[in-house]
């Protein structure tokens, strides 16, 4: 459970198109965080333009602790893929490298590019965007999400290195 993997090793592995093993992202995300290679156990957030579950994970633990090591969590955020307010910018990106995660996926955008780039933290998302979102308390924790018509599940593994990012329901074991 290390980032010995690589997401072609992987899909070399699950080539069927029926494979429900692996499920590929679109390749859409960009990456705004220093780490171009991270993998974690999927926790996630549906929102619309309001980040304020965003806040919630990255200020809390972002990882597990097992009787195997430290298992790191990666935060999957399901923002309806708007492109008109940011989800995450340099105060949440700094909570969540403090807190131990092990990365951040946003069907939606970021803002603070420059303060995000030096985080050691892997963040994907569409695009930076300069507008805020406001708080209105709104939105789900832990339920299951479809980014760019994927489904991801809470519990689901997410791995992700510079030829794109998959989840899958079991952890990847070579
Ligand atoms: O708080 C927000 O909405 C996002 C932000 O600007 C930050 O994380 O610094």
């Amino acid at each position: 459970m290390s980032q010995t993997f690589t997401t072609c090793d992987i899909c070399d592995a699950n080539k069927q198109p029926s494979s429900e093993d692996v499920r590929v992202l679109p390749p859409v995300f960009r990456d705004f965080g220093q780490a171009r290679k991270f993998f974690g156990q999927v926790v996630t957030v549906k929102c619309f333009e309001d980040n304020t579950l965003v806040k919630v994970a990255v200020e809390s633990p972002g990882y597990t602790d097992t009787p195997h090591g430290r298992v790191p969590k990666v935060l999957v955020v399901d923002g309806g893929g708007s492109v008109r307010k940011a989800l995450l910018g340099g105060n949440l990106g700094a909570a969540a490298q403090r807190n131990g995660w092990g990365g951040i996926v946003i069907d939606g955008c970021v803002r603070d590019s420059l303060e995000l780039g030096v985080l050691d933290l892997g963040i994907r998302a569409l695009a930076a965007m300069p507008m805020p979102t406001e708080k209105r308390n709104q939105g789900e924790q832990n339920v299951p999400v479809q980014i760019q018509g994927v489904w991801v599940r809470p519990g689901d593994w997410l791995y992700a290195d510079e030829d794109g990012t998959l989840v899958m329901a079991q952890p990847w074991s070579v």
